[in-house]
């Protein structure tokens, strides 16, 4: 998601929410989601989320205002939401991560787009995303991320660290007392994946196993054919650069994996029947 051209420095790239310019229809496609979200996600999301969501008071009343929204957070764990208008360069995105701020978009998906999305809209960023981070392991995780992020960029390690977002951060799952549960925000915003990465036998489910994650090409334009479960909610990597510098010396020797094939060391929660790619890749042809 590198534009080259554009500048590394975060403050290029944020932007004032303009909360008066929401229309009913917006707030009404906020209302929308996060009704059905709330519902469905209840037995299938972590606890901390749906307490995140309470204490952050991002009901159903309609697009939070981030200046609102952001005191809560801030006391919280001392981040803070900043409006940006889309995905940003790696650098910049790393840069505000380690200095606890979350780039969020301010645009909202249109009425026949609520299922599922390609590129993040501000539903998925402040809804999917921000809940979790009201809980301080997270938080700290999300920051260390951040600044394994910029050390990657010294290293060439770029592409790592955006396979480990992608399947923690965006499509992570979590082992819990009560069964499995998602911690991904990028399935926490889509009614239609929510279903699917808990539900259908079509995806792999693999234990997280940090240089798997990292070696694990990953698809932006559907579900997941893979999803890593984390060992608990509170399971996230320890990202101290002693253990990622060579693990990333390791993986440069290694080939990347394809998002549907299994290896020999994985340990399988699930394994995918693969029909519902199967399917795609037939109409896709
Ligand atoms: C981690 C990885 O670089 C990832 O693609 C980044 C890039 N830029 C981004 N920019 C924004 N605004 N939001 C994001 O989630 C990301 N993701
Ligand atoms: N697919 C997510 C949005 C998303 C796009 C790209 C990356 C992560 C998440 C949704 O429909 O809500
Ligand atoms: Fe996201």
């Amino acid at each position: 998601m590198n534009t080259a051209t554009g500048s590394d420095d975060p403050r290029d790239y944020m932007r004032d929410q303009g909360f008066e310019n929401y229309t009913e229809t917006d707030h009404a496609t906020w209302r929308t989601l996060a009704k059905r979200q709330r519902e469905i996600l209840k037995g299938r999301i972590v606890d901390q989320f749906l307490e995140g969501l309470d204490r952050l008071g991002i009901g159903e009343e309609g697009i939070p205002d981030f200046r609102v929204m952001n005191q809560r957070l801030k006391a919280a764990t001392g981040w803070e939401v900043v409006a940006v208008p889309g995905l940003i360069p790696d650098l910049a995105f790393f840069r505000m991560l380690a200095n606890r701020q979350f780039p969020a978009g301010f645009w909202i998906r249109k009425p026949d787009q609520l299922d599922y999305i390609e590129e993040p809209d501000i539903f998925h960023d402040v809804f999917g995303h921000v809940p979790l981070i009201m809980q301080p392991v997270y938080a700290d995780y999300l920051e260390s991320y951040g600044k394994a992020g910029l050390a990657a960029a010294e290293h060439g390690a770029l592409k790592y660290l955006a396979r480990l977002y992608w399947y923690t951060v965006e499509f992570g799952l979590a082992r819990t007392p009560q069964g499995l549960r998602i911690v991904g925000a990028g399935i926490a915003s889509s009614p239609g994946e929510t279903i699917f990465a808990l539900e259908s036998p079509s995806p792999n489910r693999v234990a997280f196993d940090l240089g798997r994650v990292m070696r694990t090409l990953y698809r932006i334009d559907d579900y997941q054919e893979i999803y890593f479960v984390l060992d608990g909610i509170e399971s996230w990597p320890s990202l101290n650069l002693d253990r990622l510098i060579p693990l990333w010396e390791e993986l440069a020797a290694q080939d990347e994996v394809e998002p549907g094939h299994l290896q020999p060391e994985d340990q399988i929660l699930t394994q995918g029947d693969g029909t519902y790619h199967r399917a795609k890749s037939k109409s896709a042809a």
